[in-house]
């Protein structure tokens, strides 16, 4: 049998679970899903304290599989908060590290990624990297417009899942993606509904704090105005009402889960109340992807939906009551980000692109 040439570590944290895979070359030798609740992670103050602990069961998935670290060629992570930036695959540097532990644009799992791949990378002396970060920014100048002078809305999403997904729509489609217009649903701990014009995310909800449908975790859109008179009551820090936004919200605040699955059950055993809840994300989920479809201007060549919930039977069968008028809506469960990230790692390693520069 021929040896591979590289060995990549691939690590995606995400706010309900941690992802990891090792690739020799293209070929998938190991793979993980460890989920985490609220009692794994719901202690820790910030999402930067949860370092040690997603880090440790990282090596510890390593070691209980006998996979021998010293033979990887480097580590490759979704990547986090940095700055806007254009897709692609960046090298682990200093400048990223410092905005990574500040949450430059805010507190996410991934910004754990980066950090992480650079420790494991750094005890044995190989490059570490992320590819297409959460805010992998494409948005049209009229996209940026909030209507409110002095904020600008912001490009934070799945960019990694989004594109690899919108290339296999596209491809279903007989179309290039940058030939394509396709509206990416991801259903993950956060929902993002993109519109895919030409191969470029011309725009997108803002995944993390304050736009698009409620999800397993996050508030979504929320009335502004309300918004700031709980803010004002004085009863929240800062910290508690981001919070509250980012992981209080949706099937969590309503339900006192962000599991999905869980849900599912509930819903199976005749709970009207989590019915209720879980159809309400269906329907603003709906809403985004008719919005996009106006982005789009009704030239709508496929709505391909992905992420965990797409493994939910009656979620997607909701959906498509809603939107297939729309277009086509193509299904592609979970998401494909690890051997997306091994493939981003792998161009830079084989030479077939250089790695990028994050600057400041
Ligand atoms: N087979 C499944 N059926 C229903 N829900 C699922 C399934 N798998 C995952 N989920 C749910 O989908 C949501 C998002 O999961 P996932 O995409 O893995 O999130 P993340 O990567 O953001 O941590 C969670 O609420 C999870 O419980
Ligand atoms: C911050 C945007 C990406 C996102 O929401 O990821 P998760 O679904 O893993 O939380």
């Amino acid at each position: 049998m021929q040896t591979a040439e590289n060995r990549i570590l691939a690590i995606n944290p995400g706010s309900t679970s941690t992802k990891i895979g090792v690739f020799d070359d293209e070929h998938n030798i190991f793979e993980r899903v460890i989920r985490h609740d609220l009692e794994d992670i719901g202690g820790f103050e910030k999402v930067m304290d949860q370092y040690q602990f997603r880090k440790q069961i990282i090596l510890d998935a390593l070691d209980f599989e006998g996979i021998n670290v010293s033979k990887l060629t480097a580590v490759c992570a979704r990547g986090g908060l940095l700055r806007p930036l254009e897709g692609g695959t960046y090298r682990v540097n200093e400048a990223m590290l410092a905005d990574l532990k500040a949450g430059y644009n805010g507190e996410h799992a991934s910004n754990l990624g980066g950090l992480i791949a650079y420790e494991i990378a750094s005890s044995l002396h190989i490059p570490a990297f992320i590819t297409d970060p959460v805010v992998v920014d494409e948005l049209d100048p009229l996209a940026r417009l909030s209507g409110l002078p002095g904020v600008e809305r912001k490009s934070i999403f799945h960019a990694l899942n989004h594109k690899a997904i919108a290339r296999k729509a596209a491809a279903a489609k007989d179309k290039i993606y940058e030939e394509a217009n396709i509206i990416v649903v991801h259903l993950g701990g956060g929902i993002t509904v993109g519109a895919h014009h030409h191969g470029r995310v011309i725009d997108v909800n803002n995944g993390l704090s304050g736009e698009g449908p409620y999800t397993p975790e996050r508030a979504g859109t929320v009335p502004a105005g309300d918004l700031i008179e709980l803010a004002l009551t004085g009863e929240y820090t800062k910290n508690q009402l981001l919070k509250m936004l980012t992981t209080k919200g949706g099937f969590m605040g309503y339900l006192g889960t962000n599991d999905g699955r869980l849900i599912a059950d509930r819903i199976k055993k005749g709970d009207q109340e989590a019915r209720v809840i879980f159809e309400g994300m269906v329907y603003q989920t709906a809403k985004e992807v008719g919005a996009m479809s106006v982005v789009l201007s009704g030239e709508v060549d496929a709505i391909a939906v992905t992420g965990g919930l797409a493994n939910d039977e009656l979620f997607i069968s909701m959906l498509k009551d809603r939107v297939s008028w729309i277009a086509d809506v193509l299904v592609y469960p979970g998401e494909n980000e690890l051997r997306a990230l091994t493939e981003g790692a792998l161009r830079v390693m084989r030479k077939e692109e250089a790695a990028k520069v994050y600057v400041v």
